[in-house]
């Protein structure tokens, strides 16, 4: 596959977006530059036509050597460097050849000389498919831009119809909550005159590139597929995905470029998970600190009704939550997961049989189901009903990890304040930290951080969520009793 375009040193369009849609469909990727423009996200700078007599030796070079399953051509700049590659299209003539009508960029500045545009007309009919945007297209057919779908779907059957290709007619620059595009060719080329593949506009500004990528998976798709139809239908649905998946890039301040592979997994290293998810709690941990019960516990200040609650609604929480561990290990996907699961979600018992015999016995408290539990435990249940481990687990770890933390914490400046005896709940900060737990801790976070790296793109989406949100709830946890004792 071979690219004739102008070079975007910031990597959005013109070649290196060519070579980057090329790789993520599956295609080897050429380039023969015309011209260098020194641009960004924001606008173009400066532009570089070298000799076009170069230009003539890259592409020989290439032809010479090399058999080319499909051209597409971009930026020309001037005059001279059409001529060149109108000879050589006519010395060679690739199977495939896509001319995508560059004039100008979506920053407004002019990538073809105004004097060229005549030789740009005289080009086209060499093209098997032109994809003009709507601008492009009106200069085309020399007409006022087409200010609706079915105006600019006439414009095409008109320049189709003069050059003989099929045109791709695109709706990037209409309005409204659809993009379609469509093949337009009445000469029997297509199943119909008007193909139109549908797709739904994105919301974003990064469409840096857009035009140069469609037109070069177009060239790609169709030297597998040789159906112009199947190829829009193949390239347009990945396109839309790269321009969903672009705010992940954050390349540049203005018009940013597409994210071309967004459909590859990137491999994920070991513990790279799990420092993300510490990342996303550190805001929550943060809150913790901050919080009154937190405060006044540490300090020995704390509502003995508070307290009372705290431990109480903590036992309700530990039987729903020893329920969802028992499933995580229903679902885990090796023995080792399965018995670490099944010994936690018995621990988890067992600290619950010893919370009412030994802190909750000889307290008056209520045991009913507070708001903050019910919605925690309903979240975690919500996880498991998901039936993928990997978000089960997640939503089981803030549990582990946040209260580990804080365990620790608080048991440090206990032992910092000289461990005081009269301290109320210095029995309870003493368990507090416990070794076995942190290192269980360890173990947990271990486990989600492995079925991170064996889950999808979309499962670890939904991992990171489902996290979140049980992190928060253990910052609502932490604060119920002041709201609800
Ligand atoms: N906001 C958007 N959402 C979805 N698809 C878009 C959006 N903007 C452009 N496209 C698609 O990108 C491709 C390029 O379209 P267009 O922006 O019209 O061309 P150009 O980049 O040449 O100006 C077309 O397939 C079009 O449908
Ligand atoms: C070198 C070069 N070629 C083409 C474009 C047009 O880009 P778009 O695909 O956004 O219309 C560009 N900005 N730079």
């Amino acid at each position: 596959m071979l690219s004739i375009a102008g070079s975007d040193p910031s990597g959005g369009a013109g070649i290196q977006a060519d070579l980057k849609s090329i790789a993520a469909l599956g295609g080897y990727g050429m380039a023969a530059i015309t011209a260098l423009t020194a641009q960004n996200t924001l606008g173009v700078q400066a532009v570089h036509v070298p000799p076009a007599a170069f230009l003539g030796q890259q592409l020989d070079a290439i032809s010479d050597d090399i058999t080319i399953d499909a051209v597409k051509i971009g930026m020309l700049g001037n005059a001279e460097v059409i001529h060149v590659v109108r000879s050589w299209l006519e010395k060679v003539r690739p199977a495939v050849v896509v001319l995508d009508p560059v004039m100008v960029a979506t920053s407004g500045d002019r990538l073809l000389r105004e004097s060229a545009e005549a030789a740009l007309l005289a080009l086209l009919p060499l093209a098997d498919l032109i994809t003009p945007n709507l601008a492009e297209l009106a200069i085309l057919v020399g007409e006022p831009q087409a200010q609706d779908w079915a105006d600019a779907l006439e414009q095409g059957k008109r320049l189709a119809a003069a050059t003989g290709a099929t045109i791709l007619v695109k709706g990037g620059h209409l309005g409204g909550d659809a993009c379609p595009d469509a093949l337009v060719n009445a000469g029997g080329l297509l199943s119909r005159p008007v193909v139109e593949v549908a797709g739904d506009r994105i919301p974003t500004r990064n469409s840096h590139g857009t035009g140069c990528s469609l037109s070069s998976g177009m060239a790609t798709a169709q030297a597998r597929l040789g159906d112009w139809e199947a190829s829009l239908r193949q390239v347009k649905p990945w396109l839309t995905g790269a321009l969903q998946a672009s705010s992940q890039l954050e390349v540049g301040a203005g018009n940013g470029p597409i994210n071309h592979f967004h459909h590859l997994q990137q491999p994920l290293a070991a513990g790279e998970f799990a420092a993300a998810l510490r990342q996303a709690t550190a805001p929550d941990l943060e809150a913790i600190y901050g919080l009154e019960f937190i405060r006044d516990l540490a300090a020995g200040t704390l509502a003995e009704h508070q307290f009372a609650y705290y431990l109480a609604q903590d036992a309700i929480y530990l039987n729903g939550y020893s329920r969802v561990l028992a499933r995580a290990s229903a679902l885990a996907p090796t023995e080792a997961a399965q018995l670490f699961w099944a010994r936690s979600a018995q621990q988890c018992l067992e600290v619950e049989s010893e919370l009412h015999r030994n802190w909750l016995s000889t307290r008056s408290v209520e045991h009913v189901l507070g708001p903050v539990t019910k919605s925690y435990v309903d979240h975690l249940l919500a996880a498991s009903a998901s039936g993928s481990y990997g978000v089960l687990v997640a939503a089981l770890l803030p549990c582990f990890w946040l209260y580990a933390e804080v365990g620790k914490t608080l048991h440090a400046q206990f032992l910092e304040a000289g461990a005081p005896a009269a301290h109320p709940y210095a029995g309870w900060l003493r368990t507090y930290a416990d070794e076995d737990f942190a290192q269980a801790t360890r173990e947990a976070i271990a486990m989600v951080d492995d079925a991170a790296r064996k889950a999808s793109g979309d499962e670890r989406e939904a991992m990171v969520e489902a996290f979140k949100h049980s992190s928060r709830f253990e910052v609502e946890f932490f604060d119920a009793p002041r709201l609800h004792a």
